[in-house]
């Protein structure tokens, strides 16, 4: 919020539209109250809207190869072009637009998610956390602990009335190494043993693709950093395959549904899943069987998991974009400035009632 010297009245700013992430982590990292708002809706419904604005389906495909294109990193202008998925993970305040009307005046749902932002932003704290952003926001913090370096993902289980019930993020098995504290060179020079798997160290073929690979990272070595690797793109890569089941990870959803068998806990029947990226196919499967009733999530994560299964049968969970604040949003919007107690009494001087002595 800014001052207007001329009106002196204070405004807001609304930056429309940020669509590469560097260029939103350069606002976010200089200005303390920028907040990067993603507005977002189910695929499905954005390709109506689409459609109902007259977009021809070549239109679309032709809208979508730049704002989705494929991204190399090796190629300088995949940094500036740009990248609604990268911003999409970066955002702090998500809004869900899921009516298939786009006119302004039918906007209720959307109307009523901003003004209630607005008055945040004014106010912080005026109003606290909504059941769901409480809950998104303890699976926001959980993924921050996965060792995985490729994404990192945090998922929370509630019973139907938001009661925590278990939370998890994708990591290795405990007692195996995560991925960020291994490295490439402790594999190849026989070090650090009880980090690799017997695969690892006596496959001929994959080590000697694993060598070959490397060439590549050595450079990088001598800088200084960790060069850690991916199990995953390291096999694939060999079988010339894209199977996600080589990940070294169990996923944040499947983590926290196996910390209620393992250390006992309450049945998560008719619950609900908070997980910072749709499931995959295979956690997808298991929140359908385990009963969940509803399934939020910020990141759509590529793949076939709801059209397949959750879209499947006939106890299909529901699938709910998150709406609302996250990360250090969360933290700005809902601390208030000072007691709320003591900014009435600040504002209101104190009336001694009569035949009270002073
Ligand atoms: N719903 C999801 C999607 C992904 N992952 C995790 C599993 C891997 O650790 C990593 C894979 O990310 P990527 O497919 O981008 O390599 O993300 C997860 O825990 N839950």
């Amino acid at each position: 919020m800014i001052c207007n010297q001329t009106l002196g009245r204070k405004s807001l700013i609304a930056v429309d539209a940020l669509r590469n992430p560097l260029e939103a982590i350069f606002l976010q990292d200089r200005i303390t109250n920028f907040h990067l708002v993603a507005v977002s809706c189910p695929d499905e419904q954005r390709l109506i809207r689409l459609a109902l604005q007259n977009f021809s389906a070549k239109e679309i495909k032709s809208i979508d190869s730049t704002e989705y294109a494929n991204r190399d990193i090796e190629v300088e202008s995949t940094y500036s072009m740009q990248d609604i998925q990268g911003c999409l993970q970066r955002a702090d305040i998500y809004l869900s637009n899921p009516d298939g009307d786009s006119r302004v005046g039918k906007l209720t749902n959307l109307t009523n998610q901003i003004t209630r932002l607005i008055s945040l932003m004014k106010r912080p704290g005026i109003i606290t956390p909504t059941a769901l952003e409480r809950c998104m926001q303890i699976a926001y913090t959980a993924k921050l602990n996965s060792g995985c370096i490729s994404r990192q993902v945090g998922a929370l289980i509630t019973d139907n009335n938001f009661s925590v019930k278990a939370i998890g993020w994708n990591d290795t098995p405990h007692g195996h190494v995560p991925c960020n504290l291994r490295n490439r060179d402790d594999l190849l020079s026989g070090l650090d043993k009880i980090a690799f798997s017997n695969y690892e160290k006596n496959d001929e073929t994959y080590i000697n693709n694993f060598k070959e690979r490397n060439k590549r990272y050595i450079k990088i070595a001598a800088t200084g950093r960790n060069v850690s690797y991916c199990f995953k793109s390291e096999f694939n890569s060999i079988y010339k395959t894209n199977n996600q089941v080589h990940t070294r990870s169990l996923h944040a959803e499947e983590n926290a549904f196996l910390q209620i068998s393992k250390y006992g806990g309450q049945g998560i029947y008719g619950g609900f899943l908070f997980t910072t990226a749709s499931p995959c196919e295979l956690c997808a499967k298991k929140a359908y069987q385990l009963g969940i009733r509803k399934i939020f999530y910020i990141d759509p994560y590529p793949g076939i998991s709801i059209a397949h299964i959750i879209e499947g049968g006939e106890s299909n969970p529901y699938m709910e974009l998150f709406s609302g604040a996250i990360g250090r949003s969360f933290h700005k919007l809902y601390s208030p400035i000072m007691a709320y107690k003591d900014e009435l009494n600040a504002l209101a001087p104190e009336i001694v009632p009569k035949g009270i002595p002073a």
